[in-house]
């Protein structure tokens, strides 16, 4: 099965950073999430009950990364997948966490990962 369902450039405002100053800020993180989801069921009978809705996901995601001080954007990425493995009963999802303002001279910088059901 590989129908997905995917949310692009979603962007947090949160309290991220290993340094002191960057605990008394926000910055931007920049999420690309990629759920396995087999969209069959929802396209067949138009029922917005068997699809995996991008909009409740996003303000999940949203609101476990703005509500919660993080070091590292490795965390952000484990805890967003395990959000959406457990509570959207999601197989498998790919989580990438961006922090552009990190690198001066670099665009963006972050980590991807992949995680699936135990
Ligand atoms: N692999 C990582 N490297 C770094 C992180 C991080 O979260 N993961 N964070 C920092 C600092 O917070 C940096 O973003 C400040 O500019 C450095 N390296």
């Amino acid at each position: 099965m590989t129908d997905q369902v995917f949310i692009e450039g979603l962007e947090c405002q949160a309290v991220i950073g290993v340094f002191e100053w960057e605990k008394q800020i926000r910055q931007t993180l920049v999420l690309d999430l990629q759920m396995d989801w087999d969209n069959r069921p929802a396209a067949a009978s138009d029922d917005y009950q068997h699809a995996l809705c991008y909009d409740t996901l996003s303000k999940a995601v949203t609101e476990l990364v703005e509500q919660t001080p993080h070091e590292l954007v490795e965390t952000v990425a484990e805890k967003v997948a395990a959000l959406i493995l457990e509570r959207f009963a999601v197989p498998r999802v790919r989580v990438r966490v961006a922090k552009p303002g990190a690198v001066a001279n670099a665009r963006t910088v972050g980590v991807c990962i992949e995680r699936s059901q135990a």
